[in-house]
């Protein structure tokens, strides 16, 4: 496995506030990886570094083999990258402002840029200045892919972008993997990127705390269930569910019209608790979709020993971090 970007504890100090603590990241080529954190947790800095408009104190980064400090343009044109803090003024048009860049990351085909702006929806001719946010944002994702870059690191690239747009712009990711391009891309919410990263790492105060398969995230993250059951009393309903494994909280309650409401979370697969269930009188049922942002704060507040009992694996300068 060759991996597009790599960091290793790698850390940056502004004055006296330590940014990044040793981060260490893997990114494999044709992945898409997202990073998550709170505000402040360290995202953007570690993806500047990896633009060379951070250096960073100590550690190493690496993209595409190279270090950015020493790649210069020619990495850089291998790269497209979104900033978090998009600004976009003045006069000129859409169309004028991607020339410009495109005169600094290599050619780019004109029916690129159309089709780009034609599936987000964005109008080129118009002054870059008199753009919605929404709409600023889409030229910043219009530049970072235009030139097929191998990979892409997006700061925060659905910030301001309603549904619609969120959903081509994933789309779009999803093409970039398909091609072999890479995609790092970041968020302070993980709804935002789960359904297309492969890998998260979450950052906290300037740490990987925890890096996993959306997949596993998936399946350690809890379901809330309910259902609605006739012909029975609460012992029997209790007695029959208690044993289903991964069913945690369970609750029956007589429901005024005498019928029994069930409640309670479901972690991982439902298969037994559905098979379960089966052999009630069942009036009713909802089984939610999995709740990974709850799996993550869980994350965030676990101890280290707990993350790895859920076989989540947890990097190196996160455990020294508890230390
Ligand atoms: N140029 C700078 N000078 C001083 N402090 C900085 C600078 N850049 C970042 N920081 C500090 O480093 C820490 C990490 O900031 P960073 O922007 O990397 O976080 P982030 O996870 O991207 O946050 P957000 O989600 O709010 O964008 C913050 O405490 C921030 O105030």
């Amino acid at each position: 496995m060759t991996l597009a970007i790599e960091t290793v504890n790698l850390t940056k100090t502004f004055g006296s506030r330590q940014a990044l603590r040793g981060v260490d990241l893997a990114i494999p080529t044709g992945s898409v990886f997202g990073v998550i954190g709170p505000n402040g947790s360290g995202k953007s800095t570690t993806m500047r570094i990896l633009l060379d408009i951070v250096r960073p104190t100590s550690g190493s980064a690496t993209v595409l083999g190279r270090s950015p400090r020493e790649g210069g343009i020619g990495l850089r044109r291998r790269i497209g990258y979104l900033p978090g803090e998009l600004i976009l003024e003045g006069r000129v048009t859409g169309r004028a402002l991607l020339t410009h860049y495109a005169s600094i990351s290599g050619p780019v085909s004109p029916s690129r840029v159309a089709d780009l702006a034609e599936r987000l929806g964005l109008d080129l001719t118009l002054p870059v200045r008199s753009l919605s946010k929404g709409n600023k944002q889409k030229l910043g994702i219009i530049q970072a892919f235009m030139h097929d870059p191998h990979v892409l690191v997006l700061d925060e690239p659905t910030s301001g972008l309603d549904p619609l747009v969120q959903q081509i712009f994933l789309d779009l990711v999803r093409e970039a993997r398909e091609s072999g391009q890479t995609v790092f891309l970041s968020s302070h919410v993980l709804s935002e990127i789960e359904q297309v990263a492969d890998e998260v790492a979450i950052l906290r105060e300037g740490r990987v705390v925890t890096t996993s398969t959306v997949e596993r995230l998936r399946e350690v993250a809890q379901r809330r269930v309910r259902a609605s059951i006739l012909e029975a009393t609460p012992g029997e309903v209790t007695a029959h569910l208690n044993t289903i494994p991964g069913l945690n909280g369970l609750t029956v309650a007589t429901a005024p019209d005498g019928t029994l409401s069930l409640t309670g979370t479901l972690e991982g697969e439902p298969d037994a608790f559905v098979k379960a269930l089966a052999a009630l009188h069942v009036h009713d049922v909802s089984i939610e979709m999995p709740n990974l942002e709850d799996a993550v704060l869980q994350l965030y507040s676990e101890s280290d020993a707990e993350i790895a009992a859920s076989g989540i694996t947890t990097t190196p300068s996160a455990q020294e971090a508890t230390r």
